[in-house]
């Protein structure tokens, strides 16, 4: 059946119309059920859209508009909820949970953590994070859980997100040293690129596939080879809410896996490593990979080890 046809592609669509007529995207009571609707309509993994394979532009053209209204009301949230919680007398950084999606913060930093571990020998010293926000959860998250002796540079084009982000962590006597603000586009960021052992890129910064591949080559070029990019995609319905990042995508690197979680941590996880790194044998699956078309990547459907439905995880392997 044509994926347009589909009921819950329809519930999507007329979600997408009510939420395109509101006046504000900030967060409110209408603003706040329509997205909660939304989101919960995308999350079952159990569908077979694939939002690649839809021929009807009207579609198309709703989906890469919905996720620039989903990214709007992403950041006035972020706002919203980083101004009350820095407002508080004591460590904001104690108040967290008062954000609605902490908790699936706290599952999508583990998952990376995760991730970067399986895929990297030693902890990394500096991590920059490109598209932090005025609610850095990613970066907090990873500082306070997971890598206590890593610093942290956040990226963001916004000198007010980066205001906030800064005044949450300021009375943190750790935090406040080990995480540094940045204000600038992606785009004109290049000296010092070269520092930082991982990379992570927000699913936010890149809203469609010609601009996040601009800020992936441009990340190609200034990253140091043999350091780990970590990316955010989105898999199924999930697709309708960010962008998806295909290892066609990722010129100059290696896709060492792709994560697609099954609960209710919206976004799928890409883990890269530039080319050129010291590692011989890596390098020669490197070039394999690279050379191999996109569909060089084997799908393994695994029960998850933490008891979670069946993932999905994708290992990049030259096809045998
Ligand atoms: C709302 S945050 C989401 C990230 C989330 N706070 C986290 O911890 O994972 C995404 C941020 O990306 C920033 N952004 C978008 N495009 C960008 C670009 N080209 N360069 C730098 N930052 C960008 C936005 O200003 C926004 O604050």
């Amino acid at each position: 059946m044509a994926c347009e046809n589909n009921l819950v592609v329809k519930q999507i669509i007329d979600l997408y119309s009510q939420i395109s007529n509101l006046e504000s995207l900030k967060p409110s009571k209408n603003v706040d059920t329509l997205f909660g609707q939304l989101v919960s309509t995308c999350l079952p993994t159990d569908t077979d859209i694939d939002v690649t394979k839809i021929h009807d532009e009207k579609v198309k053209d709703m989906r890469s508009h919905l996720i620039k209204l989903c990214g709007e009301a992403e950041g006035y949230l972020e706002q919203y909820f980083s101004t009350i919680i820095g407002s508080f007398e004591d460590n904001p950084l104690n108040h967290l949970h008062i954000f609605p999606y902490y908790n699936n913060y706290l599952k999508l930093s583990k998952l990376e953590f995760d991730l970067l571990a399986q895929h990297t020998s030693h902890v990394p010293t500096k991590i920059a994070f490109i598209g932090s926000g005025p609610m850095p959860l990613t970066s907090i998250v990873l500082a306070k859980f997971h890598l206590p002796n890593t610093t942290i540079h956040n990226f963001d084009i916004d000198s007010q997100a980066n205001t906030l982000a800064s005044n949450l962590v300021s009375r943190d006597p750790d935090l406040s040293e080990r995480m540094i603000f940045h204000t600038t586009d992606v785009l004109n960021a290049k000296e010092g690129l070269d520092q930082y052992d991982v990379v992570f890129l927000a699913a936010l910064v890149g809203m469609d596939k010609e601009s996040k591949v601009k800020a992936i080559e441009h990340l190609e070029k200034h990253m140091a080879p043999g350091a780990v990019l970590m990316l955010r995609s989105a898999h199924g319905l999930r697709a309708f809410l960010y962008p998806i990042v295909d290892s066609c995508d990722l010129k100059g690197f290696e896709v060492l896996s792709i994560f697609h979680p099954s609960d209710d941590v919206v976004n799928s996880v890409v883990i890269a490593r530039k080319l050129g790194g010291s590692s011989e044998a890596g390098s020669s699956q490197i070039e394999r990979c690279v050379i191999m078309p996109c569909n060089c990547s084997k799908i393994h459907a695994i029960m998850n080890s933490r008891g979670m439905k069946k993932s999905m995880i994708e290992e990049f392997s030259a096809i045998e």
